[in-house]
């Protein structure tokens, strides 16, 4: 495909899949990027360096990563006037595996999330973000060694789908009438009003996606979170469907809270359900009696920063957004705009994401050496700002030069 806004880099080749969806890639992927907004290329910048590092090392110049950044957010509609022109949905369908920093959404009014939209156009719709405890990371809780879960986030459903309508509209009004008159439900007037689609088949597809990630990790759990005592058709069906995906299509694998009381045969993996609100306290109390999360968007969005408090904070939490053959990796956090072009946040997060992207490519070298290179650093106590504030004996380092901390200890 041709592209006006995207300059191709040479040299490099296409990602590509088999007919069974299997990835086949080249020594010399394109890979496409969004630096992202804010503290994005600062943190982007840092990153690079580290994976091109990695490689480089890891393979001595025979294989290497083709960068090809694609516009998106601020840069590009400063640019070229689009916010996501669909080149950059284009280029990533093309060249499938894709990385990028955060982009910020306007609060109250304004575009709608930049994030969401490449979620739901490409159709990425789990959201993997594990959360584990490094050594000598600052947590607010007693033992975070016990923290070791990954969340799968429902990710192109929920309120997110973005069907909302202001107070005061035509379409409130409408929408309003049609629920007074059609369904006998009364809301106030002056209320802005959303829709949540929860359906069967993007909540089995999602628990199917976290049932698989436990039987690959040999995880003894996966926990359905949801809000089902109070929205029972959405919330509840999504509970109802994940369990439904559980006996019918992993019946050998999996053994449910009921069926064995809590108490799985050996080999088996225990697929149970909490209710969203007790899910925060049980991660904070029992952290080690959960290690997949099967949440819906809503859900998954809120644990995914508590969960990564408990190890630390947001400066090292990664994630990915995987689809049937396609997969966007960013971090969990945004943009942090009031640090934006200090070179002061932590670039851990998108580092970690960027090793789930070589993890996901099969370069399992590169992922060995980044994850040493990257704990050996924190036990040596080079960290950032926000580490620092809590690290007694810490040197603080920017951004740029935790990245140069790492690469030098690979
Ligand atoms: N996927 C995406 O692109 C996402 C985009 N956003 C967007 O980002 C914007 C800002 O959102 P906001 O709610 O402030 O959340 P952010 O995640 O951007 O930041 C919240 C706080 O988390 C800490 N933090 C975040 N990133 C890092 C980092 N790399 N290193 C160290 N600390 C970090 C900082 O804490 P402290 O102040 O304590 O130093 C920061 O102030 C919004 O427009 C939002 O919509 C939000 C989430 C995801
Ligand atoms: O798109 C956004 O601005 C926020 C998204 C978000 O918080 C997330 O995906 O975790
Ligand atoms: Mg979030």
């Amino acid at each position: 495909m041709s592209y006006k806004l995207i300059t191709v880099p040479q040299g490099g080749s296409h990602i590509k899949a088999d007919s069974n969806g299997k990835l086949e890639v080249p020594n010399n992927p394109i890979i496409p990027y969004i630096e992202g907004d804010g503290t994005g290329p600062d943190i982007w910048k840092a990153s690079q360096m580290v994976f091109d590092a990695a490689v480089e090392k890891a393979y001595g110049g025979k294989k290497k990563i083709h960068w090809m950044e694609v516009p998106a957010g601020e840069k590009s509609f400063n640019g070229n006037g689009s916010w996501l022109p669909d080149e950059t949905i284009d280029a990533i369908k093309e060249y499938r595996v894709a990385i990028k920093g955060p982009l910020t959404t306007p609060v109250g009014g304004g575009i709608r999330s930049l994030n969401v939209a490449l979620r739901q156009i490409l159709d990425l719709y789990q959201c993997v973000r594990p959360v584990r405890w490094y050594t000598n990371v600052p947590s607010p809780v007693r033992e975070p060694q016990k923290v070791n879960m990954c969340i799968f986030r429902e990710n192109t459903e929920d309120i997110y789908a973005g069907i909302e309508f202001k107070a005061g509209t035509e379409e409130q009004k409408k929408l309003r009438e049609f629920l007074a008159n059609t369904l006998g439900k009364k809301v106030r007037e002056d209320s802005g009003l959303g829709i949540k689609p929860i359906s069967e088949f993007g909540s089995k597809r999602l628990v199917r996606a976290a049932i698989n990630y436990a039987i690959k990790n040999k995880s003894k759990n996966v926990t359905i979170v949801h809000k089902g005592n109070i929205m029972k058709f959405t919330e509840g069906a999504f509970r109802d469907w994940g369990y439904e995906v559980a006996k019918t299509e992993f019946r050998d694998q999996c053994v449910t809270w009921d069926e064995c009381n809590g108490n799985p045969p050996a080999g088996k993996i225990l697929v149970k359900d909490a209710i969203a609100d007790n899910m925060f306290q049980q991660a904070l109390l029992r952290p080690d009696e959960y290690e997949v999360l099967a949440c819906t968007n809503l859900n998954g969005d809120y644990l995914s920063d508590a969960l990564a408090a408990q190890v630390g904070g947001l400066g090292i939490a990664p994630g990915a957004n995987i689809g049937d053959g396609y997969a966007l990796f960013e971090a969990t956090h945004g943009t942090a705009p009031k640090y934006a072009g200090q070179d002061k946040v932590n670039p851990g997060s998108v580092i970690l994401s960027g090793n789930m992207m070589f993890e996901y490519l099969g370069w399992n070298e590169v992922v060995s050496l980044i994850e040493k290179a990257f704990e050996k650093t924190l036990a040596q106590k080079v960290v950032t700002y926000d580490f620092a504030r809590q690290l007694p004996g810490a040197k603080e380092v920017k951004c740029s030069e935790f990245a140069k901390a790492i690469i030098s200890n690979m």
